[in-house]
């Protein structure tokens, strides 16, 4: 009889638990719908939560904004960012603003301790989770390892998001709904990018691992107006180029497939003005992708170059401008054979420094730390990266650094062939056709003159200027450079003669 009635006092207390768990359910989402977001609104909230979690149990899951320490921002905390910044424009009071894509507008996310209600379900009711910003101090004793490496950020909280839901809705949440959150934040990720170029910087901060100086990327907007329609080169050239980038966008699953780095390396050679420079910005606009121009000689170790290309992001091309003037890196690895009982190279990723590095001799990245950097197993990092390097002296640079693998395709840069010169004449002049045009291609297959100079002189000065002008002083600028040929090939004639005379 006893046992009976205890029975029956359980069951009562469990359905009076239900009932009380469903009723609070009740009133906290309506309370929710209301968005009694004032500060005693809030604190009604949170209050409210931990009651029903007595009864229903909250779980929650965190987003941190780094992952792997201070190796790599996670793009989940971004993509929750993004996907939360319209619910964090209509219900959150203190909020933190950053630039769009559209000038005139404002990425909004919220500051710590704000947050935020969203509906779970796809159909909008029923089901409510909460998001909450918070952070947390960095470690006191940072300086050292991956957590050394923020450039600056190792003294910034460390931000995440929490998402707070019920139990019961645990397959809903995990499985519904933080997939639809994520995708639809690279949508909005999508819409209010701005494309970004950044650079290497030296930092001055103590770190008790390897001293004090590390690098760090630093940005500003990328606003170049360079494109493929603005680019003079040989059509078949341009296109054969386009189709390439279009199949690397395009070739996540080919490059798993046959199982190599979702990456690709352009080699970029030719003269001084010859548009190497445009055409990597004519790429980044064409791929819609963010451009990482490093500067070699500001990277202190092959480990801080490690490190700045495990920050960069997908989708970016890699930039080294005028890599043979950048480090000598000519031979380097014969030399290297040869210096190996060197014991100077602490890094151990490789040859010695070279002592005639140019500009910056605190350098200490190597040639086979560079080749690592393109190639080794940290190169997979992530995907989606053009890896691009500048010259005007191909044939200075190593073999193995422009080997196919490392750089893919070679592109050759050439002065101004006449198709070249009359998309230049169409672009600045808009003509398709001028009497000058015969004498304009007669000598350009005799002389020597970059984009550049053709560029530069179909530039009108004057309001005065017009086709006729321009195109008179490109003839010109061609006839003397013919004449200065001719008068250098005189003078370079005389100066072998002298010689033979002399060796005589
Ligand atoms: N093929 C081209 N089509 C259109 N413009 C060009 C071309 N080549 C050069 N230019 C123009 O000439 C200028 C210099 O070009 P750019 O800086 O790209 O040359 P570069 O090859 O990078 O030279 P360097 O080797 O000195 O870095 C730019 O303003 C660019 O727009
Ligand atoms: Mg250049």
């Amino acid at each position: 009889m006893e046992a009976t009635s205890s029975v029956l006092n359980g069951l009562n207390s469990g359905v009076v638990l239900s009932l009380i768990a469903v009723l609070w359910t009740v009133v906290w989402q309506n309370l929710q719908r209301l968005q009694l977001q004032t500060l005693v609104g809030r604190h009604m909230n949170r209050h409210a939560r931990r009651l029903a979690a007595l009864v229903d149990p909250y779980l929650s899951v965190t987003i941190h904004e780094y992952e792997g320490g201070r190796m790599k921002r996670n793009e989940a905390f971004e993509e929750v960012k993004a996907y939360l910044s319209a619910s964090c424009a209509r219900d959150v009071r203190h909020l933190r603003a950053e630039g769009a894509k559209d000038a005139d507008k404002l990425v909004l996310s919220m500051v710590d301790g704000e947050e935020v209600a969203d509906a779970a379900s796809d159909d909008g009711g029923g089901v409510t989770v909460w998001w909450w910003a918070a952070s947390t101090p960095p470690p006191r004793n940072d300086g050292g390892g991956y957590y050394g490496w923020g450039g600056g950020r190792e003294q910034e909280n460390r931000r995440y998001y929490r998402l707070f839901f019920l139990d019961r809705h645990r397959d809903l949440v995990i499985n519904t709904y933080l997939p639809r959150v994520r995708r639809q934040g690279r949508a909005v990720m999508v819409q209010n990018r701005q494309r970004k170029l950044f650079t290497n910087i030296s930092t001055h901060q103590w770190s008790d691992v390897d001293g004090l100086v590390r690098s760090a990327w630093s940005h500003v907007v990328f606003e170049h107006p360079k494109t493929f329609d603005t680019l003079a080169m040989d059509p078949a050239k341009k296109k054969e180029i386009m189709d390439d980038l279009t199949m690397f966008k395009n070739g996540k699953e080919y490059y798993a497939r046959v199982g190599k780095a979702w990456k690709r390396g352009y080699l970029l050679h030719g003269p001084p003005g010859t548009g190497k420079s445009a055409m990597i910005a004519a790429m980044a606009n064409y791929l819609d992708y963010d451009i990482y121009d490093i500067e070699l000689t500001s990277v202190h170790s092959n480990t801080d170059l490690r490190k700045l290309f495990i920050e960069t992001t997908s989708k970016s091309i890699i930039v080294i401008e005028d890599i043979d003037c950048s480090l000598d890196l000519t031979g380097a690895r014969k030399k290297k054979k040869e210096a190996a009982d060197d014991d100077s190279n602490k890094d151990g990723a490789g040859g010695p420094p070279k002592p005639d590095m140019k500009k910056d001799t605190s350098s200490k990245v190597t040639l086979s730390g560079l080749l690592n950097f393109i190639d080794g197993l940290w190169s997979a990092c992530g995907g989606e990266r053009l890896i691009v390097f500048t010259t005007n002296h191909v044939e200075k640079l190593d073999p193995a650094l422009i080997r196919r693998g490392r750089m893919d395709k070679h592109i050759e840069m050439s002065y101004c062939c006449f198709e070249a010169f009359k998309f230049l004449a169409k672009t600045y002049l808009e003509v398709d056709s001028h009497h000058l045009f015969p004498a304009v291609e007669e000598l350009l297959s005799e002389v020597d003159m970059t984009p550049a100079d053709v560029a530069e002189n179909l530039t009108p000065k004057s309001l005065d200027d017009n086709a006729d002008t321009c195109l008179a002083g490109l003839v010109k600028e061609l006839e003397k450079a013919k004449e200065d040929k001719a008068n250098g090939r005189n003078d370079q004639d005389e100066d072998d003669d002298a010689q033979v005379a002399e060796d005589k």
